[in-house]
């Protein structure tokens, strides 16, 4: 990949700026937990595993910065810093994993000084960042097992490196497949209305070579009724016990159409997306986002002024239009509400 996604270096954290992609590469440094909750909300950086770096990231830096004579007031004063960085977004469960393990740690370490805590915060999201890596590519194993040689995959938004910490969900399988030498190629949808997929997964796989062809996503039907579609293959948000899977708005779209041209439709995703708490997508809190996002590309207006707008970022596919959710573990696929659970320890 030869990009960073989020790194802490010297004590700040390092992250590429996702907005400016695919014009220009630049990298912010951020050295308090606001502006790292600013970033997550400004999709500086996003996706599911991505967001739950940052945020572990952020976790640290607060606590870092946080000023206490007592144990009381730290832990207070933390709480504080949590609530901000999960107020950011409210789909990708990630998110909340990041943080709530990172409270985890400093709850088992109650008992040391305030600066042992701080230490052992900074190690801990470090090590999420690192376990990431190991993860996606476990996903992309696991996955490349249901890419046939010469396959045509569609995918949706971006699930790849920029979407966690380097190697991706989703193009964590097709780069698998790619580097098993099945010379698979891709189909990009750009992914309206932040052109995920125009502007990060065509940027990505280019990169590495892996032969990409960018469609607008009202093409994807046309291309699946014509045969040319082998496969999907998509990220995740959040994952119900059922199976029912939130991802980036148009994926609910992509699974109807993949059903109804028997192509088989795959979610890749970390355990960490799954919210075995939630019984189905019914309960999955779906992002709504500024009216700007569709009225704007690149800050040039392309609606009327004052038009009404909708901008719900995700939808949920239910469990009955997925082939199969490969993770970390395995792949599970059938009964979802055993497997699931099951995968999950
Ligand atoms: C492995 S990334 C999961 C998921 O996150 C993206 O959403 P966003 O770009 O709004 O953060 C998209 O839904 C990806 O599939």
């Amino acid at each position: 990949m030869s990009f960073r996604t989020i790194e802490w270096r010297d004590d700040a954290v390092i992250m590429i700026d996702q907005t400016l992609l695919p014009g220009q590469e630049v990298y912010n440094t951020y050295s308090d937990f606001r502006s790292v909750a600013e970033a997550i909300q400004g999709m500086i950086i996003r996706g599911a595993p991505a967001i739950g770096v940052a945020a572990a990231m952020g976790v640290a830096l607060g606590a870092r910065d946080i000023i206490a004579d007592t144990h009381e007031s730290f832990f207070r004063q933390l709480e504080n810093v949590c609530d901000v960085l999960a107020r950011t977004r409210p789909t990708a469960v990630n998110l909340f994993w990041g943080i709530e393990r990172m409270k985890r740690v400093a709850e088992a370490n109650r008992d040391k000084k305030l600066d042992q805590i701080r230490e052992l915060l900074k190690k801990e999201a470090i090590r999420i960042e690192e376990e990431d890596q190991t993860i996606c590519h476990n996903i992309g194993k696991w996955g490349a097992t249901l890419i046939p040689e010469g396959a045509t995959v569609l995918t949706h938004c971006n699930a790849g490196g920029l979407a966690t910490a380097g190697y991706g969900t989703a193009l964590g399988v097709i780069r698998a497949a790619h580097e098993a030498g099945k010379n698979i190629q891709v189909f990009a949808d750009e992914t309206r209305p932040w052109l995920q997929g125009a502007r990060l997964t065509a940027w990505e796989l280019m990169r590495e070579g892996i032969p990409t062809t960018l469609i607008s996503d009202n093409m994807a039907g046309f291309f699946m009724s014509r045969g040319e579609i082998t496969c999907c293959v998509v990220g995740a948000d959040r994952i119900a016990a059922n199976g029912d899977t939130a991802n980036k708005i148009g994926t609910y779209s992509v699974a109807v159409l993949a059903k109804e041209n028997n192509i088989p439709f795959y979610v890749a995703a970390p355990v960490s997306t799954l919210d075995l708490t939630l019984s189905d997508g019914g309960k999955i809190p779906i992002e709504e986002r500024p009216a700007s996002e569709v009225t704007h590309i690149k800050g040039i207006e392309i609606a009327p002024a004052g038009v009404r707008v909708r901008n719900p970022s995700f939808d949920v596919t239910p469990a009955r239009y997925i082939s199969a959710i490969i993770t970390e573990n395995g792949i599970v696929s059938g009964d979802y509400r055993s497997g699931l659970r099951k995968i999950s320890c």
